[in-house]
């Protein structure tokens, strides 16, 4: 993947060439500019430039995150990812894995559990009021 400075990724800010940095990726959003749900504007008034707060201040969603790889065409020179290059994608698949275990658990162990209490209850409740009457009569 190449390496650009900022002053390079300066040298693109036109609306047909049109250049951010985010979480240390440079991307060329020029043909997303009309596509995007927030309009040309703000990515032409921060072509060439560092995006990264902007981008984050919104709150974008997921999608809008992984979006960020399909323009991507290059990295900032100096940027140090917390593992490797593809931190975003490791932490955007992160959460999915979590969903997947925690399915796991509700879906094995917890309906057998349930099954058990269900069956034994009551036949306990009902052994037990058996056992009452029989006492009291
Ligand atoms: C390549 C970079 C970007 C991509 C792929 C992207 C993508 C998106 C997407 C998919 C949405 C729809 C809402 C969501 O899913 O979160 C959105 C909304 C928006 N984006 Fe971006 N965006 C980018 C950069 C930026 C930047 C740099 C700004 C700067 C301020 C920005 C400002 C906004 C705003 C204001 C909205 C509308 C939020 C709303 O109406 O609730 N975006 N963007």
């Amino acid at each position: 993947m190449s390496e650009y400075t900022l002053s390079q990724v300066a040298q693109h800010k036109s609306k047909k060439d049109c250049w951010l940095v985010i979480d240390g990726r440079v991307l060329n959003v020029a043909k997303f500019l009309e596509e995007h749900p927030g309009g040309e504007e703000v990515l032409i008034e921060l072509a060439g430039k560092d995006a990264t707060q902007a981008f984050k201040e919104i709150g974008h969603s997921k999608s809008a995150q992984k979006l960020l790889l399909k323009y991507q065409v290059g990295v900032l020179k100096g940027y140090t990812f917390k593992n490797d290059a593809d931190v975003q994608v490791a932490s955007i698949q992160e959460p999915k894995k979590k969903e997947m275990s925690a399915f796991v658990i509700n879906d094995d162990h917890m309906p057998k559990y349930a099954a058990l209490v269900e069956f034994f209850l009551p036949l306990l409740v009902a052994g037990s009021y058996l056992s009452y009457r029989c006492l009291t009569a």
